[in-house]
């Protein structure tokens, strides 16, 4: 169990965290940061932080300090942490990309400070703590960034509130984070938008948006999501996201081919390939179904 937990942006994945580590008493005092007054006051009437609190007042002698605010403030966020650290405190963020990000929060942070790069890879399209559920984190991978340099014991420490939240944590090397989540996450986000935008696009859009069934709307659910989220997240994962950008245009060219010289052969070799990959992959999300 951790002692004082200070969560900075206390949104749908702050919230949800605070939420989760509360119900399931993993945290004595969670205290949450955050500039937007209502969105805090909600977060206290939600039992997602037990108090509000400024960073001056709530930094000193906290155990953990978790960085949930968006991708483009977290570093501004860290810089007007830094004077109230204190030794011992465990910092970890939740940011979508890591790289570079966490390379500058390495050099800022003072000594004895222990600071690992965090990112829970749950979500939802809502943004704010309106949307935090104490279950979104239920099976689903928490990626952790440590490095050579990371105590056992503070990586231990983070690996059971992971356990503890219903996650699986899954240790990698932050440039290895970036280039998977381009693929996995930020590259369906880019398709679920030039989908919407695709219909939109086209005469009659409101007609075709009537018909829309289960095909648009489970490959589109994201495309709902905050764009100055993955406006943030995009542009910090750029190089990442033009390479599989690019793996995606060949695939594309692949299939539109097959239709084009009707070679349904190699048509279902594509459709089956996929098939037997999203067929085997379980589902982890029962939130979704409980919403
Ligand atoms: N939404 C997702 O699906 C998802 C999943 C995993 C990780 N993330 C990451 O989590 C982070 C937060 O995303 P979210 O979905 O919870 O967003 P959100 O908009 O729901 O929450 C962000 C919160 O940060 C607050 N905030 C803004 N500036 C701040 C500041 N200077 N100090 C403290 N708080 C501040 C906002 O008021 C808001 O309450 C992002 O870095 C995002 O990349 C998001
Ligand atoms: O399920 C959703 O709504 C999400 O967008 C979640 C999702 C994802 O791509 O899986 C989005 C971004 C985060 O960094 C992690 C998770």
């Amino acid at each position: 169990m951790f002692n004082k937990v200070v969560i900075a942006g206390v949104g749908l994945i702050g919230g949800s965290l605070g939420l989760a580590m509360i119900r399931r008493n993993l945290a004595r005092e969670v205290v949450g940061v955050d500039p937007a007054a209502e969105n805090l006051a909600l977060a206290e009437r939600l039992g997602a932080v037990h108090r509000a609190g400024v960073l001056a007042e709530v930094l000193p002698g906290a155990e953990l300090f978790i960085l949930a605010a968006p991708i483009g403030v977290t570093l501004g966020v860290l810089e007007m942490a830094i004077p109230y650290l204190t030794s011992g405190t465990i910092v970890t963020d939740v940011g979508s990309v890591k790289g570079r990000l966490l390379e500058r929060a390495r050099k800022m942070v003072p000594e004895g400070v222990y600071l690992v790069g965090g990112h829970p890879m749950a979500g939802l399209e809502v943004a704010g703590v309106a949307g935090a559920r104490e279950d979104l984190f239920e099976g689903a991978s928490y990626v952790l960034t440590p490095d050579p340099h990371t105590h056992p014991l503070v990586l231990d420490k983070l690996k059971k509130l992971i356990q503890g939240i219903g996650a699986n944590p899954v240790e990698m090397a932050a440039g290895d984070h970036d280039r998977a989540v381009a693929a996995i996450s930020h590259l369906p986000h880019l398709l679920a938008a030039t989908l919407v935008n695709t219909v939109t696009a086209e005469p009659n859009p409101d007609q075709l948006l009537k018909l829309a069934g289960g095909g648009f709307r489970d490959t589109t659910r994201i495309a709902a999501s905050n764009a100055s989220m993955w406006r943030d997240i995009l542009l910090t994962n750029r190089d990442r996201v033009l390479e599989t950008l690019r793996q995606f245009r060949g695939q594309l060219e692949e299939m539109e081919q097959a239709i084009e010289n009707f070679d349904s052969q190699q048509l279902v070799y594509g459709l089956e390939r996929a098939r037997n990959v999203r067929a085997a992959l379980p589902e982890n999300r029962t939130y979704l179904k409980k919403r």
